[in-house]
């Protein structure tokens, strides 16, 4: 099979867009890994696939692929690329750009500057969960916020991190380090993202603040391993931080691949993220059948 396809980054997280409005491609697990593989296909972190939505009100389905072939319930630096995307193709009518995905509606839009906003909904601090006796977790409350221990097995025996664990759509478990250079993403990032607390496994987030306005991330992203930047991410990364008392409600995240907006009032509010969002090339690939 034949398909073309749109090459896009969001802070260097990178996107293979498939545009389906006319036509759905209907591809196996197999074929959204051959695509994302960096030697064999294009190469991408996600592949993210523009639908038409038949639900009133709703201009699109936002559907997404990790690179393992796994269809996941979010993705914020692809939320924007995918806006950037319709309004490059002309695949707008109106003002409003609402795009339909597995974990809500959400409202793109973009900017004077060419960076892209993205109202990501609001988090949801109760996550899928095995029952800790089931996994030896030992949850423990750290003034407002419920902070898991996880106990981790590492090369050099076990040891316990203590995580913030959110959803923003998609699972998270962030964790505060000193120096986010130095961080274990290679060693704890796999162990996290595949512990048994997790039956869905889950984004490993790893912060450094640096002041209440900026802070340091690297994330190791479910399905993926290490990535540029994550979106969803940052969004995880500064609510936890907001929660424990440590960032203010407006925060620079300082990614490998770029920066990113963070702002959150606390409660029920909706996170928003803004950053940039960038078309790389087109191309066409032939797909393993
Ligand atoms: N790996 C994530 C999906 C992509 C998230 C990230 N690329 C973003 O920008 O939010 C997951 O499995 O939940």
């Amino acid at each position: 099979m034949r398909i073309r396809f749109t090459k896009m980054q969001g802070a260097g997280n990178d996107f293979v867009v498939l545009d389906e409005t006319r036509q759905r491609l209907n591809l196996a697990p197999e074929q959204y890994r051959q695509l994302a593989d960096r030697h064999f296909g294009v190469g991408a972190d996600q592949i993210l696939s523009v639908r038409p939505s038949p639900a009133p009100g709703v201009d699109f389905e936002y559907v997404i692929h990790n690179a393992d072939g796994g269809q996941v319930e979010q993705c914020g630096n692809g939320a924007r690329c995918f806006a950037r995307y319709v309004v490059d193709k002309g695949l707008v009518r109106g003002e409003r750009i609402r795009v339909q995905t597995l974990s809500g509606v959400i409202e793109p839009r973009l900017n004077a500057d060419g960076r892209v906003t993205v109202d990501m909904g609001a988090p949801v601090f109760d996550l899928p969960a095995v029952p800790f006796d089931a996994a030896g977790l030992s949850p423990h409350r750290d003034g407002q916020w419920q902070k898991w221990h996880l106990a981790l097995e590492v090369e050099a025996g076990s040891e316990i991190v203590a995580v913030a664990v959110l959803s923003m759509g998609n699972p998270h478990a962030v964790q505060e380090v000193a120096d986010v250079e130095a961080a274990p993403l290679c060693v704890q990032g796999p162990e996290i993202e595949n512990h048994p607390r997790f039956p869905k496994r889950v984004n490993a987030g790893f912060m450094q603040v640096v002041d209440r306005g900026r802070i340091k991330l690297r994330v190791w992203e479910r399905g993926v391993g290490e990535t540029l930047a994550c979106g969803t991410g940052a969004c995880a990364a500064v609510v936890a931080g907001i929660r424990l008392g440590r960032l203010g409600p407006r925060v620079d995240v300082e990614t490998r691949g770029g920066l990113l907006t963070i702002e959150w009032a606390g409660g029920e509010a909706p996170v928003s993220m803004t950053g940039p969002a960038v078309t790389v090339f087109e191309g066409e690939i032939e797909l393993q059948d």
